[in-house]
């Protein structure tokens, strides 16, 4: 019992550590790492808290060493996911009338949690099942995450204050009600902070959410669980659902309590579950909020006073486009350069990504690891292969891939004479950059090409030092991307800082990690209290005066 409205505390975005040579942070990460390489977990369904073991497995591997399993993961079937609904649907009532600070500090817990005991944790098994370099770990598993946690409890705090205006004899207010209904989140493998966010920013807010993590998340996944198990979350509010996405999806998208879907991954996903949606829509007891941030085909674009900034534009794309082996929505896949930068360009290009080193992510002298599974290695090495013979294209620099040990990729650059090649159009989600080298007389001409070839609008980025020229293309790109960049890297937006998301085929822009995205997981209810209602039904004008008579 409280009888108070507490402010929660002021959010600040995690510190990144640097896991440098001779740091308490390395060595801890290292024996972490060395441990869980040791261990092979076994991963349950989670329903009610309870663990459920299906029986039906599939296994966790290393990216970079996929003869490496890590975990035996269980899939859920038809039966574990009504199961989950009845349970989700039991809780529910109980979690939405817990008061807000008593749900807030379960995050905040959580939150403290990650920032110390968890932290090699959730680090060391993102790097082991999602072949994450310490830094691309930490920045991820770590700090967005616990960004996310703090922020959302905070921006869900403003979003309770926002109440409406009174007027004399009345008070009005608004009640933010969970959805009607449970929540779907559907997470990618990519980002650990993604896929639990998808959970956190629902559930602060007072709704249940079902949770479909992506199998090559597994690991992670099920120790982000086990944190805001530990952090105190009531069983039930996130029920785990792991396996085979039509198999889990399809039962619950027949469901009549299905509230809303909270959705990061890829474009084709996103809509066949929202075709799923429309050919469903009278069973629901409810629309169906949907919310998707899909794919990308993010932009650098230089214009020639970018001369004197040209090692800038060299990292931004080397940074932009292979930290990850690409595979962040925001990736820099596509860069546009004029032809009076791209000789020297070039040839700084073909230095830096000389120099990436690549291999065991416990290896910290790697700057890259190996792409996701051996689907993501087929789809890269196809359109490697289209740049080797289908002309159009040449390959500056890697083109080389690898599949004994782990699913590796060398960081590849393609120059392509045609601003529609399909390496300059289409999300390829791995290592690949595609440039396309524009006269500089025709920079507005490109830039129409690079707002209209593509048919999404995540992230981009510009280079430049002319402000006439920097305008221009703010406005030439306006709905080119949700995310933009000037003289920056399209990547790493910060909880907080660059709230995240984007329009056209990448999704419905509801900036995850902002106020924006946990209105969609609010049923406002008005409420109007009148302390001197009227009690008479004729209107004042209406009393009679005895002197005036009929006109
Ligand atoms: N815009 C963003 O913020 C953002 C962030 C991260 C990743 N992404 C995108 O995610 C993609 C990469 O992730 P991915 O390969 O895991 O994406 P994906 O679309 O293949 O899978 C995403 C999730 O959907 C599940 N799924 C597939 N079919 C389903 C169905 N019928 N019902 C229910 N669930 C189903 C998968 O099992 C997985 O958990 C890229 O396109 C990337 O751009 C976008
Ligand atoms: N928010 C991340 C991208 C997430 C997508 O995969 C970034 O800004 O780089």
């Amino acid at each position: 019992m409280l009888n108070a409205f507490p402010r929660v505390p002021a959010p600040k975005n995690e510190p990144v550590l640097s896991h440098a040579p001779g740091t308490p942070e390395r060595a801890e990460l290292q024996a972490t790492l060395k441990r869980m390489s040791g261990e092979q977990l076994e991963i349950p369904v989670v329903i009610g808290g309870k663990h459920v073991h299906s029986g039906k497995t599939d296994t966790v591997r290393m990216p970079h060493r996929h003869k490496h399993v890590l975990a035996t993961l269980h899939e859920a079937e038809a039966g574990h996911v009504e199961q989950a609904i009845q349970n989700a649907m039991s809780v529910k009532e109980d979690w939405a009338r817990m008061p807000f600070h008593a749900r807030a500090a379960i995050f905040l817990r959580a939150a403290e949690l990650l920032a110390t005991r968890y932290r090699p944790l959730l680090n060391a098994s993102s790097m082991l099942g999602q072949s994450k370099t310490a830094h691309q770990a930490e920045i991820d598993a770590t700090c967005e995450l616990v960004d996310f946690l703090r922020y959302n409890v905070h921006f869900a705090q403003q979003i309770l204050s926002i109440q409406p205006e009174n007027s004399p004899q009345t008070w009005n207010m608004t009640d933010y009600r969970p959805l009607d209904g449970f929540v779907f989140a559907v997470a990618p493998f990519n980002f650990t902070s993604i896929a639990l966010n998808l959970c956190v920013s629902p559930a602060i807010m007072g709704n249940v959410v079902l949770w479909k993590p992506s199998t090559t998340q597994m690991l992670s996944a099920w120790y982000s669980l086990e944190l805001l198990r530990e952090a105190g979350l009531p069983d039930g509010v996130i029920n785990m659902l792991p396996g085979d996405g039509p198999t889990v999806g399809n039962p619950v998208l027949a469901s009549p309590h299905l509230g809303g879907i909270h959705f990061t991954g890829s474009t084709p996903t996103f809509n066949s579950l929202w075709k799923t949606v429309g050919e469903n829509i009278g069973r629901y007891k409810q629309y169906p909020r949907l919310v998707g941030e899909t794919g990308g085909k993010d932009f650098i674009f230089a214009h020639p006073s970018a001369a004197d900034d040209l090692e800038a534009l060299a990292v931004a794309i080397v940074r932009g486009g292979y930290e990850y082996q690409g595979q962040k929505c925001s990736a820099a896949s596509r860069v546009y350069v004029p032809e009076s930068l791209w000789p020297q360009l070039k040839e700084r290009l073909k230095a830096l990504i000389g120099e990436i080193k690549m291999g065991d992510v416990a290896d910290f002298r790697n700057f890259m690891g190996a792409v996701i599974d051996e689907r993501s290695f087929k789809k890269v090495s196809s359109y490697i292969e289209l740049a080797k013979t289908g002309g159009d294209a040449t390959i500056i620099a890697g083109g080389g891939t690898d599949r004994s040990e782990g699913w590796y990729v060398q960081p590849t650059l393609v120059q392509c004479n045609n601003p529609r090649h399909r390496i300059m159009t289409e999300e390829i989600f791995a290592p690949l950059v595609g440039v396309y080298v524009y006269p500089d007389a025709k920079f507005e001409e490109t830039l129409k090409e690079c707002d209209q070839s593509a048919s999404y609008a995540l992230t981009g980025a510009i280079f430049a030092r002319d402000r006439k020229a920097i305008e221009t293309m703010m406005s030439g790109l306006r709905s080119a991307a949700g995310n933009f960049y000037i003289n920056d890297k399209p990547t790493g937006a910060v909880v907080g800082q660059q709230p995240f998301g984007g329009s056209r085929a990448s999704g419905t822009n509801d900036k995850s990690g902002s106020m924006i995205n946990l209105f969609r997981w609010s049923s406002p209810r008005t409420i109007k209290e009148n302390f001197a209602p009227p009690v008479k039904v004729p209107y004042p004008f209406m009393d009679s005066d005895p002197k005036e008579g009929a006109v």
